[in-house]
């Protein structure tokens, strides 16, 4: 599902080098200290970055040098995923498409994926009324109407507290589940994945070991 041959990525003075290989419906942790290379491994396999050479298979296809939007992949970040001024109800739907202009199927799109991360009294709220875990599961949301197969997320609960963090991994594993749906996840509490992850993975300067 994921194949990364010899991908080298330089910057400045650090030359990051990934192989990897993950099977479809795998659930991968990433972890490893800060400066690592987690994000960057991260980026390069959503688009967000391009290799200086390698190359990036998904799906089976060679995807090194697609857009972001043009592969199989949605992404969730630390913060920052939504727009301050948009509903819940739209901030989901960008997982669509871009306007707003929905019918009724799309509508109907939008509020089964909220209603799959328990949000569908909240719809017309600015993320503003929201708490921290409430605006992660608007993102998530968004991310499985997107209906990518690899979701990639980029230590997404640890700005929870510990209780409501194993409330959103039970949540994710639920859906990863039911989506079938190939995840990395790069986190600091690994042990906190115990049993609902398949392996474990650690980047040390720019390299997986
Ligand atoms: N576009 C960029 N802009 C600035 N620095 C970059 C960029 N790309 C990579 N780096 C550098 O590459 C190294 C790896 O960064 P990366 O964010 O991937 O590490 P990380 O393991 O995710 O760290 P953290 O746990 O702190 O998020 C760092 O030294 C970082 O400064």
């Amino acid at each position: 599902m994921i194949n990364l041959k010899q991908v080298i990525f330089r910057y400045k003075d650090m030359t990051m080098q990934f192989d990897l290989h993950v099977r479809p419906r795998e659930k991968v942790a990433v972890v490893g200290v800060s400066g690592a290379g987690k994000s960057t491994l991260l980026n390069l396999i959503a688009g967000f970055e391009l290799p200086e050479s390698g190359e990036i298979w998904l799906n089976g296809e060679n995807q090194t040098y697609l857009e972001p939007h043009q592969r199989p992949v949605s992404m969730l970040f630390q913060e920052n995923n939504l727009f301050p001024h948009l509903t819940v109800e739209q901030n989901i739907a960008l997982g669509l498409k871009p306007g707003f202009d929905l019918n009724e199927r799309e509508r109907r799109l939008v509020q089964q994926a909220a209603s799959a991360v328990g949000l569908d009294a909240f719809l017309s709220r600015k993320p503003t009324a929201l708490s921290g875990g409430q605006k992660q599961r608007v993102a998530l949301a968004r991310c499985l109407l997107r209906d990518k197969p690899i979701l990639l997320l980029d230590e997404p609960f640890s700005s929870l507290d510990p209780e409501l963090r194993l409330e959103m991994l039970d949540l994710l594993d639920k859906l990863c589940t039911e989506k079938q749906l190939t995840m990395l996840m790069v986190t600091h509490q690994p042990n906190e994945l115990k049993g609902r992850i398949d392996r474990i993975l650690t980047v040390e300067r720019g390299r997986l070991l």
